[in-house]
């Protein structure tokens, strides 16, 4: 029997903290021939009728488990979305819900140990039987400070007790992931843009992203 290759598009993620532009980034390719898959934070909102975004911020000890479980399938739908274009831009990924998000419970004691195991054997089957790779990580690199303005202007009620402190030690989280490189691997080549400049700056840096992420689409 003939395997065939399943070809898979040129994959983009798009990592940084809360507030650090990722949607404003995602949305400036709206009109390349790239698939948008932003992150599902209505499905997490509603999932028949169950706000699990908000039951974790509410008590993360005992709700974080069902909601990155719930996180975690829906980041493998859409890794494992069929292409349908040359590119494909992820908001976030199977990478840093576990690397960042489930990292962040377990180390502020959110989380009991035998949960973080349970996760992670669903994270190490997963990225190992299914293609959840990608080609290139965009990090929006910012300081807590900035995101956490930010944050609080955006307003979205789940986050209304979110602390500087949590960003803070997020933000730390993805500097070890996609910088440090202390404790987990990498899974794609990562460039860095500085994402606390102004919003109207901000385009000039995602200027500078085109070629590394449209350019694919030409070989
Ligand atoms: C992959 C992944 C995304 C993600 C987002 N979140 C939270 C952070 C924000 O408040 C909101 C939308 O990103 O969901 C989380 O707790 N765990 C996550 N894991």
């Amino acid at each position: 029997n003939i395997s065939v290759k399943k070809i898979r598009p040129f994959t983009v993620f798009v990592e940084g903290n809360i507030g650090s532009g990722k949607t404003t980034f995602l949305n400036h390719f709206a009109n390349a021939d790239v698939q948008l898959l932003s992150e599902p934070v209505e499905m997490w909102r509603n999932v028949e009728g169950h706000n699990l975004l908000g039951l974790m911020y509410e008590n993360p000890s005992r709700w974080g488990l069902t909601f990155q479980t719930y996180v975690q399938l829906t980041m493998v739908d859409l890794h494992t979305r069929p292409a349908a274009y040359p590119v494909k831009m992820m908001e976030r990924s199977i990478y840093s819900a576990r690397y960042c998000f489930v990292e962040n419970l377990v180390q502020e004691g959110l989380m009991p140990t035998c949960e973080y195991v349970v996760l992670d054997e669903w994270f190490k089957w997963i990225t190992s039987h299914l293609d959840t790779g990608g080609d290139l990580i965009v990090y929006l690199r910012t300081s807590p400070e900035v995101v956490f303005e930010r944050m609080k202007v955006r307003a979205r009620k789940e986050e209304t007790h979110v602390s500087l402190q949590y960003l803070t030690k997020l933000h730390e989280l993805h500097e070890d992931w996609l910088f440090n490189r202390t404790k987990f691997s990498c899974p794609a080549p990562v460039i860095t843009l500085d994402a606390n400049r102004d919003i109207n700056e901000m385009e000039e840096e995602f200027r500078k992203c085109e070629p590394k992420i449209l350019f694919q689409q030409q070989n």
